[in-house]
């Protein structure tokens, strides 16, 4: 079947190792990450002629000002306005542009290098409800506003905090056997349920750890992948749904359920058959609200799914085998990447401590940049190519 991205592979992947503070700034931290992936594509920086930045929160800078630093003379330029949404979205811009004979070999990229004052007051203000409505009344940032999607969808579908807590704990140790993790402890149940309270219901090991790093993945031609002597992975699908109708004023947002369906069709694959699941894990709720518009439980049952089957690297489906955002860190800006990059790392082999056996794997993104509902959703297949 010609797939939706035909002539495009991915070739590599790479990470600025994430780390709780750091002096170098963001471009510094795009520059490791976009070298640590072209090492591992076998390509040097003078190949890349096409960008696609992801990074959210890059104002000032931009795609163009990315390049200059970079040294890129860059005929495909992507900047990602879509919170982390933007990774796969970039990633699928970058592969068209590649298809299209715009470029032949783009990096797909984001870093964050955490500034505290910068952080706090883009949190009190960078979704439209946080700011007109929820940080005036003292509920700011995203820990008020996934308090209230977390309690609602505990009153609704019968959630408890061990639900919850049995995810928090199933990423972490994914997180143990990442040696760029954030988080290098074990955490227990008991560690998550007796855990500071943040905004209720949500407790600490609930919320990300807003940190340092960067993530970046290589896509070529076919013709330049021909050259490599590494494996490459297809795109067999990505898709991207924006202020997606809910037909449930109450329900929690996400669009997903919209995408799904064209998503596997596409991929010409099911979603019993994926080998891993790569969610947007801001929160424990957002990752099941994913796990059931893309089919990997039935809707309003992602508890019970979570309940009776091992999310972390032993489990037949494990769910971010790198620990995720929850547990990995966030490298807050970098819209999504951390997904991106786990996802190709794992399936190129390329995922030492934690290497899965697969070959097809899926990666979703969500950012909350707009007013409640107007949100962004994106998910993607790939496959190994040999
Ligand atoms: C982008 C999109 O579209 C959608 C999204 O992603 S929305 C999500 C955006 N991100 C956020 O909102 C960040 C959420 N996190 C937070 O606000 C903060 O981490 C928090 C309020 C949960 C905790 O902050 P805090 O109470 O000030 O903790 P702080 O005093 O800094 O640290 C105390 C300890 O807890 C640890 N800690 C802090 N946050 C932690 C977290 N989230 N998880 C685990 N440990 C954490 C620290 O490492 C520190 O440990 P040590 O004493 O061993 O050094």
């Amino acid at each position: 079947m010609a797939g939706m991205f035909e002539g495009v592979r991915i070739v590599g992947a790479g990470q600025a190792p994430y780390a709780k503070r750091s002096e170098r700034g963001v471009q510094r931290l795009m520059y490791e990450a976009g070298a640590a992936a072209l090492a591992d594509a076998g390509l040097p920086w003078s190949a890349v002629d096409g960008l696609a930045v992801t990074c959210f929160l890059l104002p000032p800078d931009n795609a163009p000002t990315v390049a200059e630093h970079l040294g890129i003379e860059a005929r495909f330029l992507f900047q990602g306005l879509y919170g982390g949404a933007s990774g796969i979205i970039g990633m699928a811009h970058a592969a068209r542009a590649i298809r299209d004979g715009a470029c032949d070999v783009a990096l797909v990229l984001a870093a964050d290098a955490f500034d505290v004052a910068a952080h706090n007051e883009t949190l009190d203000r960078f979704n439209g409800s946080i700011k007109e409505y929820m940080s005036p009344q003292g509920f700011g940032g995203a820990n008020g506003m996934f308090a209230l999607h977390t309690r609602l969808y505990m009153e609704r579908h019968g959630a408890t905090p061990e639900d919850f807590g049995r995810f928090c704990v199933a990423l972490r140790e994914n997180a143990l056997r990442n040696p760029n993790a954030l988080f290098k402890t074990p955490l227990t149940l008991d560690d998550y349920l007796h855990a500071k309270p943040i905004a209720d219901p949500l407790r600490l090991y609930d919320c990300v750890m807003p940190c340092v790093g960067g993530d970046a993945i290589v896509l070529a031609s076919e013709r330049v992948a021909a050259g490599l002597k590494g494996p490459s992975l297809r795109i067999l699908a990505a898709e991207e749904i924006h202020n997606y109708p809910a037909n449930d004023p109450y329900a929690v947002p996400g669009g997903w359920s919209g995408l799904s369906d064209r998503l596997y069709r596409r991929a010409g694959v099911e979603p019993k058959q994926m080998q891993f699941a790569q969610l947007y894990d801001d929160y424990p709720v957002m990752a099941f609200v994913q796990m059931e518009g893309l089919g990997l439980c039935e809707p309003g049952r992602a508890h019970e799914y979570v309940r009776n089957n091992d999310l972390s690297w032993r489990g037949a489906l494990p769910v971010n085998t790198g620990g995720g955002q929850l547990s990995a860190g966030q490298a807050g800006a970098s819209g999504g990447m951390i997904g991106v990059y786990e996802a190709a790392a794992q399936l190129l082999g390329r995922a030492p401590g934690r290497q899965l056996d697969c070959r097809l794997g899926l990666v979703s993104g969500y950012g909350m940049v707009a007013y409640g509902r107007g949100l962004c959703s994106s998910a993607a297949i790939l496959e190994r190519v040999h």
